[in-house]
């Protein structure tokens, strides 16, 4: 983020997910204007909504649906799949367990990760080891979700192909060993109304203010509730209010590092001051597991020559903020 933008842009990024594998693209005047105007927005706003995606509108509500159907379940009923060590971080976790610089964040989830192998990247992954638990209700949970990770991956190696291009990078910058295998997070997310929370463990944000960990994060939000909100440079925030029918996306850590800076993740928060529940589904679509992100040649020209930020391997800084992300 680089500028006191006062609005989060809206891309139709339609040519973009028609065109993008089709080799005779480079000619598309209207993929070339989405490319410009991802460009734009990852240097302004570091968040863009993106409509023309193809996932049908249907298919969003309806994932939205079931979350709150699974939230409004008995406490019981919701531990069945609690989110322990053992279970690899993944699972239910209740109002307050996530905490954020400290301080408890005012939402329930569900975390949902890439499966990992034991042994798959030796020490690196240990924590994270496992598969995923799914509820047993409402049915269908598994089915539903794992077509819609499965939508969204493919929606999001397409943006990366779009972003690559924006960047000046080759089409192909973030497959490989970058991202080929991109590991993917998915968070299910429940913003109860603060009057509902006892006092007693009552903060005033429902996600305190963070950036994300990957590349690039596709966010399915309630249409009738206007929460999470975007830092500009001057240090205001700006809502990204719901747009029925779209993403709200943004870059993550290491976008960041690999461009150089060029693109910077910006702050955001989650406050929900509504007299509605809140339902929102993350899914954020990372580097490799493995790989080991540092600012990349043809960006660090473009900056000065050089390296503003120290090499990192992905899956190191995600389980740095999976064991201090909680507490049980
Ligand atoms: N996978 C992602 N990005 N999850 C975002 C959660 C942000 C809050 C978390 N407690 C934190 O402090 O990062
Ligand atoms: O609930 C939202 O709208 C955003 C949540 C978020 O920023 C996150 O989980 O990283
Ligand atoms: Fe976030």
């Amino acid at each position: 983020m680089g500028s006191d933008f006062k609005a989060i842009p809206l891309i139709d990024i339609g040519p973009l997910v028609e065109k993008i594998d089709d080799p005779a693209m480079a000619a598309d005047e209207g993929l070339l204007d989405v490319i410009r105007m991802l460009d734009d927005a990852c240097k302004d706003a570091g968040f863009f909504y993106v409509k023309g995606h193809g996932i049908p509108e249907s298919l969003l509500t309806e994932v939205r649906d079931v979350t709150r159907k699974f939230f409004h379940l008995p406490h019981e009923e919701k531990l069945k799949i609690k989110m322990t060590p053992q279970s690899g971080y993944r699972g239910y976790q209740r109002v307050g367990e996530n905490v954020t610089k400290g301080k408890p964040d005012m939402h329930e989830a569900i975390d949902c990760y890439t499966p990992i192998e034991p042994g798959k990247y030796g020490a690196l992954a240990k924590p994270m080891e496992g598969s995923n638990l799914w509820p047993d209700h409402p049915p269908n949970f598994d089915a539903l979700l794992e077509n819609y990770i499965s939508l969204l991956r493919d929606l999001s190696r397409k943006i990366m192909r779009g972003i690559a291009l924006a960047l000046g990078a080759p089409l192909d910058a973030f497959e490989g060993g970058m991202a080929g295998d991109p590991f993917w997070v998915l968070r299910l997310i429940g913003y109860p109304v603060s009057a509902d929370i006892p006092q007693e463990q009552r903060t005033d944000t429902g996600c305190g203010s963070h950036t994300d960990y990957g590349l690039l994060t596709l966010v399915n939000q309630d249409d009738d509730v206007c929460a999470l909100e975007v830092r500009n440079l001057s240090g205001e925030w700006i809502y990204a209010k719901p747009i029925p029918g779209t993403f709200v996306c943004n870059i993550g850590d290491m976008l960041k590092v690999w461009s150089n800076g060029i693109y910077q993740p910006t702050l955001h928060r989650v406050v929900n001051n509504s007299p509605r529940y809140r339902v929102s589904v993350a899914f954020f679509y990372e580097s490799n597991f493995d790989a080991a992100v540092e600012p990349v040649e043809f960006c660090r020209e473009k900056t000065g020559g050089v390296a503003k930020y120290e090499k990192v391997v992905y899956g190191e800084h995600l389980v740095q903020k999976v064991l201090t992300n909680f507490v049980m």
